[in-house]
Order: structure tokens, then C-alpha cells, then sequence
């Protein structure tokens, strides 16, 4: 499948998982090279009940990897419970999807960068400065392909857990619809609270520190961020 930046995302295997008691159905996407190597670059997990398209539109999470919170249970970030939490709405909804970015790691620098990141927090730096202070921007994460991948999957509407008016109009822009907006905030520690704090400060993100606002925050289709 190409978007109308070429990028392309072939399905690459897919097979029933049980998570959470429930079997669902992993799927691989990534891009396959000229000499048929494979890149893994998203992992989906489908429900398997059967939904029809007049029904409520999955919910959908969209996360970032983030091999410190999702896998060490860090409490550096809130990435570790957002997971689970978005997950066990997945499960429960019977009509959900989890659209795994392997390739985010640290918003898109990669692990290493990101522990270069935090040892400059370490130091005194906050995520943002960090970040530049190592010659990468703040933010440069492209959610084109999520919005592929749903389209492989036949799915065209959401209701998607995220804070980040940015996924919002990243997917609106590559024509899925975001009916609505489900927070997926509120994930405090004593460690993350400096994190949490430049999310909501600084990068636009809502709902970060957990504050109460309603469960439908955005309007359909919405794209804070300029993007049509
Ligand atoms: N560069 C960098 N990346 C970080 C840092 N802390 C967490 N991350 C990465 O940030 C990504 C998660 O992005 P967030 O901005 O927390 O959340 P989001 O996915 O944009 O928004 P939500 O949908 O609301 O979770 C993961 O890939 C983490 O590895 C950090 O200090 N520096
Ligand atoms: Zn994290």
C-alpha cells in the first residue's frame, strides 16, 4: 500500500495470540527490500469478534515503543501503564486495535539516543532541551504508517486513547476518522512527574497530568497542529 509520500507497508505475517485471555490476531507490517529482506516496522493486534462497519468504530491505541517503560515497567515515563491500560480497553471493547510502532523508540532517535537523552536529564535537562541538545528535534515521529497499516486492516474510523492532539491530526491528514478522543492520562510517579509536566506544558499534549476533562475531548477530525 502507498501513501502519497510513498510511504509503503507490506503485511508481512499475522497469526492468532492469546493476550489477556482473549485471542486476537498479531500482524507484522514493515517493508520488504529489493533483495526480499524484511523490515519489521508495526505490530497490530486485532480482536477477533466480529464487528460490521455500522458499528461504533474500534478503539484504538497508537503507541510509540518504549522499551524502558513498556518492557522494564521504568516509571521514567508513563508509557508501561498507558500499554496495559489501553490494552485492557482493547480486550474489554471486543472491537479494538493496538497499533505497535516498533521503529519510535524514544520518539523516533532509538534507544541509545534516548539514554543519551535522559543522562542529559540526569544532568539538568528537560525532554525537549535534551533532545536538541543532541542535534535531534523534540518531536519528529510520522504516524503515516499506523494509518496505513488500519487501512490494511480495513479499519477507516477510531476512537483512539491517546493525549497528543498530533496523532489526532496526523491520522485525520492520511484520511482516518477520529470520531473520538479517548484520554489515556493521569499515569503519575515520583520520576515522572517532570516528564508529564513538559507534555503538558510545553508540548500540547492534554490530559497528561490526568486532570479530569471530558472523555470526548476533540471534535471529529480535528488537527490542532495545522494539518488539514
Ligand atoms: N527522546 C525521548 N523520548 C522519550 C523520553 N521519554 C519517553 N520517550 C519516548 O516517548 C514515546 C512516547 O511518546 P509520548 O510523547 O510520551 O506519548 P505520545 O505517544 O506522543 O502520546 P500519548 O498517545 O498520549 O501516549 C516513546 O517512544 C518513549 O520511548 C525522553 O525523555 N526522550
Ligand atoms: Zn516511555
Amino acid at each position: 500500500m502507498t501513501t502519497s509520500d510513498e510511504t509503503v507497508v507490506a503485511r508481512l505475517a499475522s497469526a492468532p495470540v492469546p493476550v489477556g485471555s482473549t485471542l486476537m490476531q498479531l500482524t507484522v507490517f514493515g517493508q520488504v527490500g529489493a533483495d526480499g529482506r524484511e523490515t519489521e516496522e508495526v505490530v497490530t493486534l486485532r480482536t477477533l469478534a466480529p464487528w460490521s462497519e455500522s458499528a461504533a468504530p474500534p478503539i484504538a491505541r497508537i503507541h510509540s515503543a518504549c522499551f524502558t517503560g513498556d518492557v522494564l515497567g521504568s516509571e521514567k515515563c508513563d508509557c508501561g501503564p498507558q500499554l496495559s491500560a489501553s490494552l485492557a480497553a482493547i480486550v474489554r471493547s471486543y472491537n479494538g486495535v493496538l497499533v505497535y510502532m516498533l521503529r519510535q523508540e524514544g520518539r523516533g532517535i532509538g534507544l541509545a539516543n534516548k539514554i543519551r537523552a535522559y543522562a542529559l536529564q540526569a544532568a539538568g535537562h528537560d525532554t525537549i532541551s535534551a533532545n536538541l541538545a543532541l542535534g535531534f528535534p523534540a518531536e519528529g515521529r510520522d504516524f503515516r504508517m499506523a494509518a496505513d497499516c488500519l487501512r490494511h486492516l480495513g479499519i477507516t474510523r477510531v476512537r483512539l486513547m491517546t493525549n497528543n492532539p498530533e496523532k489526532v491530526g496526523q491520522l485525520a491528514a492520511q484520511g482516518i476518522v477520529v470520531e473520538d478522543r479517548v484520554p489515556l492520562g493521569g499515569f503519575r510517579t515520583p520520576f515522572n512527574e517532570a516528564y508529564l509536566e513538559v507534555k503538558d506544558r510545553l508540548m500540547g499534549h492534554l490530559d497528561a497530568l490526568g486532570t479530569a476533562r471530558p472523555l470526548t475531548g476533540l471534535p471529529v477530525g480535528v488537527s490542532p497542529q495545522g494539518a488539514p
